[in-house]
């Protein structure tokens, strides 16, 4: 019987567990908090899943919430944080593990974790420390093995996104896929194509940050899930190519960078790209912002007008992007002495040149102001109210 000790995150959350257990309900910590804590990783969220139900869960308490209540889950706010209590359960057939309709809430601690998808991800640690491994998960941590619970086919015909999961899993903890759930995977790749993108999207950018990402989106293409996600299917050489380098990336923004530069995108074909994989607007803006300097970089045309528009953050990411860091050693510190960083530092406002009787409020004063701005970035006007100044005069002039 192995026993762990209890970290401090879960500290908090003891009493709950005591409370329930004190009423006669078993409950235990469960999910990808206990796999990491064995793992000795980073703990996010604390679930906590039990045999009592819903209603009696709700009972024991004074304040929760119902998160999730259709699916079993109820929230404990009578302890500071929130914690998420779900109810022992079992999914009928082959759906989505998300659809309450398919949710038949269950006693047996036994019954909830041979629905869990793989093993290392099944494992239930109770209040004194002693852990709960049924399908040899502690055996398959120690090999670096993802594994399914049981029958891959149908772990990954009740939710299709574990097939997303087990290849993130593979690259954020560098373990491998063993051999039966890769056979499964390749054998269902086509099922992705029934889930939410949002969902394959989170998985796939956490996939692409992950420690071993080359390796895991070297399975997307062995597996042929690559295939079954928006718009990847089409760019197998690229992918191929990005998998044979090595990349190290830290957001979500760099992520889509290297893909859409490596698949030679422009700027309107990035944005049909991200829109498909439902990404943020502030992302697609950022994207084509860091591609831009990236072919830039490429070119050796690195302007200072391109890095004052691309910005500090963009910048930095299409360093981390760019494979050939000769070509972006001078970046930062060329950012870095650029005159001006934005258009707040500009030594003018429009209000001043009016003031000054330069030119009356009109259409006119943004093409100034945006003339300045450029001027200065490119060191051809410094950056003083006189001279600023000054060069509106001339090039209203010059007009
Ligand atoms: N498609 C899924 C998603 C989740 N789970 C189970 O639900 C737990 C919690 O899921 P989630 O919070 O989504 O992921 P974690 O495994 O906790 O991983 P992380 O926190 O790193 O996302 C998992 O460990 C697993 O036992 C599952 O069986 N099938």
């Amino acid at each position: 019987m192995r026993m762990v000790e209890i970290p401090k995150e879960f500290h908090e959350a003891l009493p709950i567990l005591q409370k329930i257990e004190s009423a006669g309900y078993e409950a235990y910590f469960v999910g990808g908090s206990v796999r990491d804590t064995i793992l000795k990783r980073p703990i996010h969220d604390v679930d906590i899943a039990t045999s009592a139900y819903p209603s009696e869960v709700k009972a024991l308490f004074k304040r929760t919430v119902d998160t999730g209540i259709e699916h079993g889950t109820v929230m404990i706010l009578d302890h500071g944080t929130g914690y998420e209590v779900t109810t022992f359960r079992t999914e009928s057939g082959y759906q989505d593990y998300r659809r309450p309709d398919k949710v038949t809430f269950v006693r047996s601690l036994k019954e909830d974790l041979k629905r869990r998808d793989f093993t290392i991800n099944a494992l239930a640690l109770a209040e004194n420390g002693q852990v709960t491994d049924l399908f040899g998960g502690l055996e398959d941590m120690k090999k670096r093995i993802i594994r399914a619970v049981g029958d891959p086919n149908e772990r990954f015909n009740e939710d299709a996104l574990r097939m997303m999961r087990a290849v993130r899993f593979a690259s954020q903890l560098d373990f491998k896929i063993e051999d039966e759930t890769l056979a499964g995977i390749s054998k269902h790749s086509e099922l992705l194509e029934k889930i939410a993108v949002e969902r394959s999207h989170t998985e796939f950018v956490k996939m692409m940050l992950g420690v071993d990402a080359e390796n895991g989106l070297n399975i997307m293409l062995e597996t042929n899930l690559y295939q079954h996600v928006p718009v990847l299917g089409q760019y197998l050489p690229q992918l191929q190519q990005i998998v044979a380098s090595k990349f190290e990336l830290t957001n979500e923004v760099q992520v889509w960078s290297l893909l859409a530069f490596r698949f030679g995108f422009s700027s309107k074909q990035i944005s049909t790209f991200l829109k498909k994989w439902k990404t943020a607007n502030k992302i697609i803006n950022d994207v084509i912002l860091t591609v831009e300097l990236l072919f830039a970089i490429q070119r050796n045309d690195v302007t200072n007008l391109t890095l004052y528009h691309v910005g500090c953050s963009n910048v930095d990411n299409a360093i981390a992007v760019m494979a050939d860091h000769s070509k972006t050693a001078n970046l930062p510190e060329r950012y870095n002495q650029l005159p001006i960083k934005n258009k707040k530092q500009l030594q003018i406002t429009g209000g001043v040149l009016i003031k000054k009787g330069v030119l009356k409020p009109s259409p006119q004063l943004g093409k100034v102001l945006d003339y300045l701005e450029q001027n200065v970035v490119a060191g051809k006007i410094a950056n003083h109210q006189d001279e600023l100044v000054k060069a509106a005069v001339n090039f209203l002039n010059e007009d």
